[in-house]
């Protein structure tokens, strides 16, 4: 049975998943359209990883149900794994083989059929064309990651599941990276890509916040932000050497009213879910003359640390 077109790329209900006696996904509602960019964010250890195992068939959930691309997660595995890119943390290239070498390598050891058309049209598609007879062990990080992409698509999948391909690579190349990424989807690839990264989950389509297993957030990155519902300041020093902002980070955590403080820079974020509360609790520090205070909308950033923060009450 193929897939049809027509029906979500995954539509899963209820996944969940434990170790050792620990949920680590619980009760994962989730649908995919066809051709978009779904970024995953979470802290560490919140179940991404092995939300993608489950999806891609390499893990069995211990409940839920669902479908990819078409096929059931529980019964139809095999199938899945053949129209399913999956590019891991770490990819195993062999260092003292070309690029070229490496695809021919990958695409034999899947039993691909075109073994060269289909290398050619990786190394063409990522713009590796010509850089094929460079060793891999001699490329930088941002050019290893383009070649594990290619090794992901060289089996011409419906579907891309990335986990973390940008971890240690630097902005440059991440924006290059994501380019190629945008370039599949918009040829028609459906795209899940974890990340840390808030520059990264700002080129999806839409993000899924996921936190102690639980999906806590979903939507386009404008739509999650408004969500939160947060208020927010940011306090900018105007004169001492930061060490009063880091006292003042301390004083304004313990406040009722004050539901988020993290520091960028030299600059303090103090955000709340209640506009008035949030405001009785600042109003003494917003008249200190050391600081300068001033409204602002808050950031992805802002609402991620937020949601961390409350997941973790909850876990607790
Ligand atoms: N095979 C396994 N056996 C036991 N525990 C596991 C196994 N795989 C994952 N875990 C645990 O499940 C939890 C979720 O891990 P997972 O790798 O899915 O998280 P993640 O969100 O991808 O994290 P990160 O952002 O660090 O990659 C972690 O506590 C991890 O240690």
């Amino acid at each position: 049975m193929s897939a049809a077109t027509d029906i979500p790329v995954i539509a899963v209900r209820g996944l969940t998943k434990s170790f050792e006696g620990r949920k680590v996904v619980s009760d994962l509602d989730l649908t995919v359209n066809r051709g978009q960019i779904y970024g995953f964010l979470g802290p560490n250890g919140s179940g991404k990883t092995t939300t993608i195992r489950m999806l891609c068939g390499l893990l069995t959930p211990d409940g839920g149900s669902g479908t990819c691309l078409g096929y059931d997660i529980r019964k139809q595995a095999e199938a899945i794994k053949r129209q399913v890119g999956y590019m891991t943390q770490k990819f195993g290239l062999y260092e003292d083989l070309t690029i070229r070498e490496n695809l021919t390598f990958v695409a034999r050891v899947y039993g691909l059929d075109r073994v060269k058309a289909r290398v050619d049209q990786a190394l063409e598609r990522l713009g590796l064309d010509e850089r094929a007879c460079q060793l891999a062990g001699k490329l930088s990080g941002g050019w290893k990651q383009r070649l594990a992409l290619a090794a992901c698509i060289l089996h011409e999948p419906k579907l891309l599941l990335l986990d973390e391909p940008t971890a240690g690579v630097d902005p440059k190349a991440r924006r290059d990276f994501w380019d190629q990424i945008h370039t599949l989807a918009h040829e028609g690839l459906t795209v899940l890509v974890s990340t840390h990264y808030m520059d990264e989950a700002e080129r999806c389509h839409e993000i899924l916040y996921i936190a102690y297993g639980k999906l806590l957030a979903r939507g386009t990155v404008p739509a999650v932000i408004a969500a939160a519902h947060l208020s927010a300041w940011s306090v900018e020093p105007i004169r001492g050497d930061g060490t009063e902002i880091a006292a003042l980070s301390r004083q304004l955590q313990q406040r009722d009213g004050v539901d988020m403080v993290a520091p960028f820079g030299a600059v303090l974020h103090v955000c709340g879910r209640d506009e008035a509360a949030l405001d009785a609790a600042t109003r003494d520090e917003r008249i200190d003359p050391r600081y300068r205070w001033s409204r602002v909308a808050p950031s992805l950033e802002d609402v991620f640390i937020d949601l961390m923060g409350r997941s973790q009450d909850n876990f607790q």
